[in-house]
């Protein structure tokens, strides 16, 4: 394969997952935990455009989509609070997990050239969904396109694997077509597991952001931990019910402690008529199945109203906020095709 001309541009759009099981299997001597999790990507997207540039080198822009105003709004937080900026300041350098895996992309191939990009957000940041994961699988994934490099090169697996450990999902996800995967070892040993049914879900993002390593230092272990087999069985029926009983995440006691409107979250999304309704990842983010994308869109626009309405209380106070949270909700639903790169 040869590289695309400087003038190619790569675009994509990394979605989010969800975590439909986690379970924690045990505590690791690199400071890691063993995981048993079941990952299912959903059509709550981030875009991505990507270009090589003939200096090395990474230059990154970083916007919200569809304007910063218009998710402050809707997470009600003033964009310039201190609140807002840990919510919506997105990095634009090495911190960002974009630039680093171009970086490490261009080292790793030695390339002569760099890159330049645009990230145009609109996946929460700390929200348990991946967002920043799935944005550096599929930068590595446009680098190669662009670079003539095949998807299936090898190497791209270990530098997913060494960039994060959600990142390998996402890449399976984009490059191989799967939707859900269960993830085992810390997140990068992964078997695609068949979906027979379009998942729906609501999504709500609480206006807060939590910690990965936090909500990990903060769990604990069960005595008898569930590996996920009876889950996958019921995912395999197709039956969302009988899905939504055998759905759990070890890290939502950790999260709901810390940041306790999540527990306020998930009564709502239960009383709306939501299942399954639990933490994914290491949160802040909640979700729960609706029986059809119709009904996930019904009750996210209900949850979205009576968030809006607490808002418009002018509710502000700490406290206030924890007992009447507001949150920016998604009908989202699991994706079947999976993002594709588009070259302009
Ligand atoms: C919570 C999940 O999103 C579930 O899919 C993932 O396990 C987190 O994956 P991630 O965000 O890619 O996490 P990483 O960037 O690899 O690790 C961040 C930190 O989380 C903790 N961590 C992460 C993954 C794991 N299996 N065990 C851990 O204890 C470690 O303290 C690590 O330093
Ligand atoms: N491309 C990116 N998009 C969003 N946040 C990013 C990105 N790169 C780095 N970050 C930083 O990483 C932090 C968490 O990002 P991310 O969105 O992956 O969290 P998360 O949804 O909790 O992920 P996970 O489910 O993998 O734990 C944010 O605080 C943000 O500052």
């Amino acid at each position: 394969m040869q590289a695309l001309p400087l003038s190619s541009i790569a675009v994509t759009h990394p979605p989010a997952k969800l975590n439909l099981f986690l379970e924690l299997m045990g505590k690791r001597e690199d400071g890691y935990h063993d995981i048993d999790t079941v990952m299912v990507a959903i059509d709550w997207r981030d875009q991505l455009r990507i270009q090589q540039s003939e200096t090395p080198g990474v230059q990154l822009a970083v916007q919200w989509m569809p304007s910063l105003e218009i998710v402050a709004r809707e997470l009600g937080v003033d964009p310039d609070s201190d609140q807002g900026q840990s919510l919506l300041a997105i990095p634009d350098d090495s911190r960002n997990l974009v630039h680093r895996a171009l970086v490490r992309f261009a080292e790793h191939f030695g390339l002569a050239t760099g890159f330049s990009c645009h990230l145009a957000k609109s996946i929460p940041a700390g929200a348990g969904m991946g967002g920043a994961s799935s944005d550096a699988a599929s930068a590595l994934l446009c680098a190669a396109t662009l670079s003539g490099i095949p998807q299936d090169h090898p190497d791209l697996v270990v530098l997913a694997a060494e960039l994060g450990s959600d990142i390998p999902f996402f890449l399976g996800n984009a490059a191989t077509a799967w939707t859900a995967a269960r993830a085992q070892g810390r997140g990068e040993q992964l078997t695609p597991v068949a979906l027979t049914t379009q998942l729906n879900t609501v999504v709500a993002f609480p206006a807060t952001s939590l910690s990965t390593a936090k909500i990990y230092s903060e769990s604990s272990i069960s005595d008898t931990p569930q590996p996920a087999d009876a889950f996958i069985g019921a995912l395999k029926t197709g039956d969302w019910g009988s899905i939504a009983s055998h759905m759990c995440n070890r890290l939502q006691e950790p999260a709901s402690k810390i940041a306790p409107q999540i527990d306020e979250i998930l009564k709502s999304m239960w009383h709306l008529g939501l299942r399954g309704c639990q933490l994914t990842g290491s949160g802040s983010a909640c979700f729960g199945l609706a029986e059809s994308a119709i009904h996930a869109t019904r009750l996210a626009s209900q949850l979205r109203n009576q968030y809006s309405a607490v808002q418009q209380r002018g509710v502000r106070s700490d406290a206030d906020r924890q007992s009447l949270p507001t949150a920016r909700v998604v009908a989202a639903s699991s994706v079947l095709v999976p993002a594709s790169i588009q070259i302009e």
